[in-house]
């Protein structure tokens, strides 16, 4: 598992012994040792509380996609709002560019949530009024730009999002696909340093969904803009997730790259989630790679670090050898047969080297 604190990039934001807890006298459930270590029903029974968020600590970081993941009821929408204490935390710490969030004043918190961090909601919010340009040019009008800029900035960003030629529908007039993309635009409109999505797609159905999960990756590959992504979905968060944070009752039970999240599971729980992903799709080729034989470095199809197991047993198909791992020039390793089935299987290669 990930060292929850450390990573390479500068982290936006930082969160430490965050607790949020709904009910009666709730400060003192993270406060008193006993009641904090009580599970959920115990906890209910004892104080009439709900601890939707439970001594969590994590970094996200400059330019990822951090996926918040977990089951309805987890806590996932509760954490991320409170980033922006659109719900005000119980205790623990929270800054953005290390700047304190929990002292913020009101009129700091309206700056952090209009231009530092915006959300994107499922129901997205739209002015039944208002042409599509208009709604993309609203955050722009909240942000007091002048008429002129803010009408061809929004244009930009109805480009952007693939809505050319609709700027004068009205959002009745659009599919519910179509109506996220404005929502999206009007996010991306006033330039936030991190985009918040809680659930943005799961009103939406399978195609349109798989379109706009693409829209995501595509405009995260264009402008490496750091977003905070809550889903339910195991597989929009592996499609979409650098990072992805596994919720359960209130903790984050795992928090890792979905290679570590597939390959290496925390817990029984994580490895129950995780049981029916097709580990080759996730999974790269240094999880299937052995050393190479002295006249291995030069033979075969080779493939980058990154390429999936699923790519691997393509090439290896395809030219009925070996495949060599290969990074800078330099020979990482080979990946055999044995190799790709011991991943597709779940289980240490046959030889043994696979595992190592
Ligand atoms: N205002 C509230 N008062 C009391 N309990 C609450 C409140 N909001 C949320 N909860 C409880 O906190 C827990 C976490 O809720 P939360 O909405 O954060 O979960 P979630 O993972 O986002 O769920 P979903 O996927 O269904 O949206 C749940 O047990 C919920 O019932």
């Amino acid at each position: 598992m990930n060292d929850l604190t450390q990573g390479t990039a500068e982290p936006v934001f930082s969160v430490r012994d965050l607790w949020k807890v709904f009910g009666p006298k709730a400060d003192r459930v993270p406060a008193e040792k006993e009641l904090a270590s009580l599970d959920a029903a115990e906890l209910r029974e004892r104080t009439g509380c709900t601890a939707a968020v439970r001594d969590v600590s994590f970094d996200v970081r400059k330019g990822e996609v951090f996926v918040v993941m977990g089951l309805s009821g987890s806590g996932k929408s509760t954490l991320v709002r409170c980033l922006t204490r659109l719900i005000e935390p119980t205790s623990g710490t929270i800054s953005i560019d290390g700047e304190d969030v929990l002292s913020m004043d009101t009129g700091r918190l309206r700056e952090l949530r209009r231009h530092r961090a915006a959300m994107v909601f499922q129901h997205f919010g739209l002015l039944p009024h208002r042409t599509v340009l208009d709604n993309v040019a609203y955050g722009l009008e909240i942000q007091g730009v002048g008429r002129g800029e803010r009408r061809q900035r929004a244009a930009g960003f109805v480009t952007k999002v693939g809505l050319d030629g609709m700027e004068h529908r009205r959002p009745s007039q659009l599919s519910g696909g179509q109506q996220q993309r404005v929502g999206l635009a009007r996010a991306l409109a006033v330039d936030p340093e991190v985009l918040l999505f809680d659930e943005p797609f799961s009103a939406l159905d399978p195609l349109i969904r798989r379109d706009m999960q693409e829209e995501v990756v595509r405009l995260h590959r264009e402008e490496g803009r750091t977003m905070v992504f809550i889903t339910h979905d195991l597989s929009e968060a592996l499609k979409l997730g650098d990072r992805i944070a596994l919720m359960r009752d209130g903790r984050i039970v795992q928090l890792g790259t979905p290679e570590e999240i597939v390959g290496a599971p925390a817990d029984d729980y994580v490895r129950d989630f995780v049981r029916d992903v097709p580990r080759e799709q996730v999974l790269t080729v240094r999880s299937a790679m052995r050393p190479a034989l002295a006249d291995e470095h030069e033979a075969g199809p080779a493939l980058a670090p990154s390429a999936t197991v699923h790519e691997a047993i393509e090439a290896v198909a395809r030219t009925g050898v070996n495949a060599r791992v290969v990074e800078n020039g330099r020979c990482l390793g080979v990946v055999d047969h044995a190799g790709l089935l011991g991943v597709v299987a779940g289980v240490p290669a046959a030889t043994g080297k696979a595992a190592a």
